[in-house]
Formats: C-alpha cells, structure tokens, sequence
C-alpha cells in the first residue's frame, strides 16, 4: 500500500530512523528456539526486506547459512508443505507437459535470468524423495549464489519440477502442496526434460542451469543428455566432485608431508556410491591422470562400497554408474562389512557419501589412525543429521590426527589444550564460482576442465594463515574473493576449450579480469530500510 508521504511518515515509529534495525531483526531472529523457527523467520525477512536480508547474510555468513542451507534447509524442505507461506519459486508440473513454454513464461523476470536451480526434489540432500517440497534447495543454493558469488537476486530462478512423489506420506497428507501420483517412468520424464530444457533456452536465452537433486540414475542421465546441448552442470556430481577434489589435494599435501605418501600412493575407500560418490571419484582419477598417472594406475586408487560391500566387477546386476570403478583384483567371498574393507584395502583416506549416520564408528576410525599418521576422513553426507561422523568423535579417537572435512557445518572442537578447525566440504564453495564464470563468459556448456579448474583454484586459495592453521578449505567468510577466483579460474578455462561467447575478456589480465569479476558482484545497497507501507 502506498501512502502519501506525511502519513505515511507518521506510520514509522518516530525513533526508529536512530535505531539499528539490522540489529533489531538480528535479535529477532536468535530469538528464535528452532533452527526451522530460524529459517521461517529469515524467510519473511526477505519477503519483507530483500536489502536487509542480504546485508544480514553477508554481515553474518557463519551464522546465517546453516540456517539458510545445510542443514536447517534440510528441515525446511521435509516440512515445506506445512511452513509454506508465499510463493517464492516456479514449479513446472508434469501436468504442464505440452506447454511448459507458457509456464516459464510467467516467470516475472522473464528473459533477465541468469541462473536457475534446478531440482526434482527425488533426492533431496540425503532425505530421499520428498517431492514438491524440494523448492528450499533451489531457494538455497540461489542465497549462496548472490550471498558467495554477488549474483543479482532478480536474475535468480528457484525451479522445483513437480514429477510426483515415489513417498507415500506425502500423498497421503492433505497439505501436501504437490502433484498426487507417484514418479513417472523413464520414457515419460525423458519427454518431460527435453521439452522443459527446450523451453528453458527459448524463455531464458542467457540461463546457466544448475541440475540439483535428481535421484542417482537420473542425476547422470540428464546431465549426459544435456551437457553438450545447453549452459548447464550438475552440482552433486560436478560441484561435489570439485569440491572434494580440492579438499583432497590439500588434505593429502597435510598427510603427505606427515607420513611421506606422495599422491599417486594414495589409496582412497569411497563409502557411498551414489551421483556424489561416484562423481567424487571420476573428478579424482582424472586430476591423477593429469599428474601423469595412466587411467588404468588412476581409477587402482579407488575402491568403492555400496550397501551390499566392496563393489567388484562380479557382482551380479551392477548399476551401470557403479561399473567403471568395480574392483576386478579382488577375488575372495564378499567382503560385507566396512572394517574388513578397511582391513583389506588399508586405505589413506575414507570418504563417506552414504546418508547412513555414524557409520564410522570407533572401530572403523581407530583402524584408520592405526596405519596412517594423519588419517584422511571426510564424513561428506548432508545434513548433519546423516553425516557418517562427528568432528568431536573423529578429534578424540585419533588424538587429533585426523584431516576432517564434512559436508555440514560443525563448530571448531578443543581437545587437549588445542582448537581444531573442522573443513566443509560442500559444494557450496564451487558452484557460485563456476556459475559466475560460466555467466560471464557466457560459455556454450560447462566443460570437464572448467570444473577442474575451478577445484584446482579453490584448492590454491588459502591464506598463509589458513596454510598454517592447517585448513584445507578457505575460511567461509571470504567466499566472495575465493568466488571471484575460481570465476577468473573457470572464464580461462572456458576460453581454452573454445566455448566462451564473450570474448572481451580474452584481452584483459588476470588482474583486469578478477578486479572485473569483482565489480560485478551485486552488494546488497545500504540505504537505512524503511518497513513497507
Ligand atoms: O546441498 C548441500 O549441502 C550439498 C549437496 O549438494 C547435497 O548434499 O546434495
Ligand atoms: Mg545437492
């Protein structure tokens, strides 16, 4: 409502202009009991006062993005159907098939879009299917896109593909807000894709569209389909890939100069093999291969585990994401549970992309600390809630040797007179960098190598203090350089693979172009915010 101007000054209260409102919804919010109170809270901020929620995430990242993101988000996607408040994203219903142009034309930003999220809500982070309540994801990842990276808000589209649900207690709910029938099959979500990703170019010509969540098989599928077609990657398998990749490099540089292991003799256990794990492990083999290692000698390195055990080339009816890593040199009875895979394999570094929480228990870490000096173990599953170990336990069963990354947050942990500092190794330090780079450079596709490049330069990006606080990952509260570098990282590699349509920036400097990349990044303004009227 708008008011003429005298009224509507003696609407605000006649003090406010001398107070702090920043601070005042900041006391709000830690007046707040729940995480998911938290979430809803900052959640009608930002419906009421964009500005002001994003001065708010950017003045207090640590606080702020658990809340926003893992793994609070995680609770406000399992209950999404009951906190709903407004509309805050596009849904595309498989109900819309045949006109999904229209759908996406009414998107009020239209043709301004720069980046979408997108997710089938069928895997959400570690929850499983839960449906049409996925949007928080998208609304999530988006937050870190103009929180970590300085994308525009209003260029940001949170897309929720409302498929239906395989998960009985969602249809079964009067408030569920999706549509009641369960997932189609292959065939009919094909049709469904291609046309959504037809219609996504045609609508959004600039668009890079960020795949999040698909359930494993599909998260290959559609990423396979499309990533020579359109501006587009998958955050699970690249993102977590790069990610993890950069962790590794500057955990095993730790373990190295410990215990003497150079790279190529690292033997790494993936416990989990999903589209994370086994993207994880592709992003890996082929850094190794790039250090000269033959494809053979890099995919030795890996050994991967699944529900029923160690995965070996003689398991009957093995899913086709799982077969490049199988293990062929193994030849006894299947080796079932997880200390006698660490037993046999003796590995360097255990790395957890299960869901299944605390499944490195005491046993499993302590044989890990029994035959390396500084144990590599990155419980990667989100949220905390499904994380495979807790830094706590992980600090005390190795005395404090271990090289520690999860995928959610935890707290920095005292042990013996000494702060430990745990890494976070989630995607959320990679994809606002690719995304700026891919955005600027207007790239064709997202190439192998502009993922790469963006892993290797996060993994360069530590401080000299962060270097010697034994950090593998660079302090949060500077993603917006780190960001900035790992754009400059991707617009290079974009333009060596020939695929960037904004060749301005092949003429400027490193420097030139970082400064660029910087000034391009959206600041919230600061004009003191007047409540709306
Ligand atoms: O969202 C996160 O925190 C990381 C991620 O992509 C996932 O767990 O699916
Ligand atoms: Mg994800």
């Amino acid at each position: 409502m708008s008011l003429p101007m005298p009224l509507a000054a003696a609407r605000i209260p006649p003090y406010f202009l001398n107070t702090d409102h920043r601070q005042r919804s900041l006391t709000q919010l830690r007046s707040k009991h729940t995480g998911l109170e938290q979430y809803i809270y900052l959640n009608g901020l930002k419906e009421r006062d964009p500005n002001l929620f994003y001065e708010i995430l950017l003045g207090n990242m640590l606080e702020i993005i658990p809340i926003l993101y893992t793994p609070t988000v995680g609770d406000a996607c399992s209950n999404y159907s009951h906190i709903w408040r407004r509309p805050e994203g596009l849904y595309v219903t498989i109900e819309n098939k045949g006109h999904i142009r229209q759908v996406l034309r009414s998107w009020p930003t239209g043709a301004a879009a720069r980046i979408a999220v997108v997710t089938d809500g069928s895997r959400i982070l570690g929850l499983g299917d839960l449906g049409a309540n996925g949007l928080p994801i998208a609304i999530g990842k988006l937050d870190l896109y103009i929180g970590g990276a300085g994308i525009k808000p209003t260029t940001t589209v949170p897309i929720c593909l409302d498929l239906g649900t395989n998960t009985e207690k969602f249809i079964n709910d009067p408030l569920y807000l999706g549509v009641r029938r369960k997932r189609p099959d292959t065939a009919e979500m094909d049709e469904f894709m291609n046309e959504f990703m037809e219609g996504m170019k045609e609508v959004f010509p600039q668009l890079l569209v960020q795949f999040e969540d698909f359930s494993t098989d599909n998260a290959f599928r559609y990423l396979e389909m499309f990533r020579n077609k359109y501006r587009c990657f998958n955050d699970d398998i690249q993102g977590t890939g790069s990610v993890v990749l950069s962790g590794f490099l500057n955990a095993a540089r730790l373990a190295s100069s410990a215990a003497g292991t150079p790279l190529h003799d690292q033997r790494i256990l993936f416990f989990g093999a999903g589209s994370a794990g086994i993207g994880v492990a592709k992003q890996l083999t082929s850094f190794f291969t790039l250090l000269g290692m033959s494809e053979e000698e890099a995919r030795s390195r890996i050994y991967t585990v699944d529900s029923k055990g160690l995965i070996t080339a003689d398991r009957k009816g093995l899913q086709e994401h799982k077969k490049y890593f199988a293990r062929t040199d193994y030849q006894g009875p299947p080796l079932t549970s997880l200390i006698d895979i660490i037993d046999y394999v003796k590995p360097t570094a255990l790395l957890g992309l299960s869901t299944i929480h605390k499944a490195f228990t005491e046993d499993v870490v302590r044989m890990m600390a029994s035959f390396n000096t500084r144990p590599i173990i990155f419980p990667l599953s989100n949220p905390v809630s499904l994380c495979e170990l807790d830094y706590t336990d992980a600090i005390h069963w190795t005395n404090g040797s271990v090289v520690f990354a999860s995928g959610s947050p935890y707290k920095p942990h005292e042990f013996e007179g000494k702060v430990y500092e745990p890494g976070q190794g989630n995607n959320m330090y990679i994809f606002p960098g690719i995304g700026m780079g891919a955005i600027l450079s207007k790239a064709r596709h997202v190439t192998d190598s502009m993922v790469e490049q963006a892993s290797i330069a996060l993994a360069g990006s530590l401080s000299a203090d962060e270097t010697s606080s034994e950090l593998i990952y660079p302090r949060l509260t500077r993603i917006r350089d780190i960001s900035a570098q790992i754009a400059l990282a991707v617009i290079r590699a974009a333009q060596k693979d020939n695929v960037d349509e904004n060749s301005l920036f092949r003429n400027l400097s490193d420097d030139a172009l970082l400064e660029y990349i910087k000034a391009k990044q959206w600041q919230p303004t600061n004009a003191h915010s007047l409540p709306r009227l």
